[in-house]
């Protein structure tokens, strides 16, 4: 919060294609604490507690928060899960309503081994509930990991992915997965990360800069 407070139109515009606002971590979100960022598109996100969000807010409390947004949203973000209980059916619909794209969500912060292998799945699943795209991030223990997140923007799917590891792996994989064609890379503006091994935003968009992108494909 203070770190969205602190940072400039400017320095957020330099530093981002597009700032999430993560309305799970405003104390208050009505008082619109983004409104200095006007002008750069905005990807809102009312995380479940379970997926590393604060406050353990109820499927009710981010349908609304996210309703209350859409006008000024570029994207908006849903779990798969709550996408596939129909808990935010009614956030969906709204979206859907005003022309806002989505994106489907999944987290894992053990970084399990079997979650790899049930991504593609999951893509399908995101592509048949009407999302624009299919993200998560997964804690990476080993190197190995590395090579199946990357090896997964490998694969074919329904719609485009946006993969990225957590903690001490995190930073290389992040490159790594830009670089394989993952969308929607995540840093962090201010001195706050958001999730454990996340570059800042603004070195993040100049390490992508100079890399070569489109590998493997
Ligand atoms: O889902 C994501 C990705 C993220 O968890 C990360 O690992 O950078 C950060 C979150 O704010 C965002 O909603």
């Amino acid at each position: 919060m203070d770190s969205l407070v602190a940072t400039t139109n400017k320095e957020a515009e330099e530093a981002c294609d597009l700032v999430e606002i993560r309305l799970d971590l405003l104390e208050n979100p009505a008082a619109r604490p983004w409104a200095h960022l006007a002008g750069i598109p905005m990807l809102f996100t009312a995380r479940r507690g379970d997926e590393g969000g604060a406050g353990d807010l109820t499927a009710a409390q981010r349908s609304g928060l996210l309703e209350a947004v859409l006008a000024e949203a570029a994207l908006v973000d849903v779990e798969l899960v709550s996408a596939g209980t129909g808990e935010m059916a009614g956030a969906l619909e709204a979206t859907a309503g005003q022309g806002v794209p989505w994106v489907a969500s999944w987290h894992d912060f053990e970084g399990r081994a079997d979650s790899y292998g049930k991504i593609p799945a999951m893509a399908e699943q995101a592509a048949a509930a009407g999302a624009a795209c299919f993200k998560a991030a997964i804690r990476l223990h080993e190197m190995a990991d590395l090579e199946r997140l990357a090896g997964l923007l490998q694969m074919k799917h329904p719609l485009p992915l946006s993969l990225m590891g957590m903690g001490p792996l995190a930073p290389v994989s992040r490159l790594l997965c830009a670089q394989y064609g993952s969308v929607l890379n995540y840093g962090y503006i201010g001195n706050a990360p958001t999730a454990p091994g996340q570059w800042s935003a603004r070195l993040l968009k100049e390490a992508v800069g100079v890399s070569v992108i489109g590998c493997g494909g």
